[in-house]
């Protein structure tokens, strides 16, 4: 079996009738890695918890490692690990307190000591849980979802409240997780964090997955951009009308799918007419870059928030 996690139009309503997953379909081969991206409110966390058997999706239907994860949660659950966004520990237990009762609770885990070093919390493991940082609670939920050594791992949002260093050390383990033939699915709010981390990826919106691909095909579809100052005395209606450059005042931007040629056209211009170009900046589309207009092309097609801006008027 390639596939290890198996989704197939997915839906959940909550009891109030709200639906929060609007029939989504993706699969995760073993050992690979997927992000779940998305605005606020988007439906990951509803997500991931269908594919952690925390609930049934009211349609469709989930495999995880080959078994229904809510129906066969024996079967599924000694093979996961999952690192929810609230942990909720008893917090007068220290940290290697928590990791026994937790590896207590574990077939085949792994020793308590590993598994704080693991995560940085060696020097940490003797301290309550209500006496740690965020980020380092936030280390120890991740220690806990790895003591089983999982075969398949669940992050929700796995570096919120890490400063830089943590997070760095998250993503290095993460790495190290995945080339030992984990399988990763995350959630996350830093794009920098699915650019680095994810092979494939799937930005949701409302309940839907708007995009998916690996990082690049997902940037691919997006114009890369040129940025600069031209001096006073020369408007941006002298620049090759190839271009297609968008002008404030002196700042110009050009949106181009063709990066290196716009690039050498305006460099071959700027040469020939002795024009200097001040704060000149050239990059390809980022993930984030990606997202952010997705996330208002979405916003501006969504018919229940026109609906409502037509009332207000
Ligand atoms: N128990 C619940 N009952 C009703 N609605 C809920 C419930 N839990 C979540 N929702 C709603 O479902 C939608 C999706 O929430 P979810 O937590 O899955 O989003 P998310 O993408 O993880 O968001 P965030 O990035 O903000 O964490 C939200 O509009 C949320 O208010």
């Amino acid at each position: 079996m390639t596939n290890v996690i198996e989704a197939d139009g997915l839906h959940r309503t909550y009891s109030g009738g709200f639906e929060a997953v609007g029939g989504i379909s993706f699969t995760v081969p073993r050992g690979e890695v997927f992000a779940l991206l998305g605005t606020n409110g988007a439906g990951k966390t509803s997500t991931v918890e269908l594919l952690e058997g925390l609930a049934a999706p009211t349609r469709g239907t989930v495999r995880v490692l080959g078994h229904d994860p809510y129906r066969e949660r024996a079967a599924v659950r000694p093979r996961i690990g999952m690192m929810l966004q609230e942990g909720g520990f008893p917090s007068d237990l220290t940290a290697t307190e928590t990791a026994r009762m937790w590896a207590g609770c574990t077939t085949g885990a792994r020793p308590v000591a590993e598994a704080l070093a693991t995560v940085g919390l060696t020097h940490r493991a003797g301290v309550r849980v209500k006496q740690l940082s965020g980020g380092e609670r936030r280390r120890l939920d991740l220690a806990l979802a790895l003591i089983g050594r999982p075969e398949v791992l669940f992050l929700d949002e796995p570096t919120t409240g890490l400063d830089a260093e943590g997070r760095r050390d998250t993503w290095e383990l993460v790495r190290r997780l995945r080339d030992g033939g984990t399988t990763v699915l995350l959630t996350t709010h830093y794009l920098e964090e699915a650019e680095s981390l994810a092979d494939r990826l799937a930005i949701m919106h409302r309940g839907r997955i708007v995009t998916a691909g690996t990082p690049a095909e997902v940037t691919a579809a997006r114009p890369a951009r040129i940025r600069f100052r031209l001096p006073e005395g020369v408007p941006a209606g002298r620049l090759p009308l190839g271009l297609k450059a968008a002008a404030d005042g002196p700042r110009v931007e050009i949106r181009t799918y063709e990066l290196q040629n716009a690039l050498g056209e305006l460099l071959h211009w700027a040469a020939a007419e002795d024009v200097r170009l001040d704060g000149l900046d050239a990059r390809s589309a980022s993930l984030e870059e990606a997202f952010l207009e997705i996330a208002s092309r979405a916003e501006s097609f969504d018919a229940t928030d026109r609906a409502a801006l037509e009332e207000v008027r």
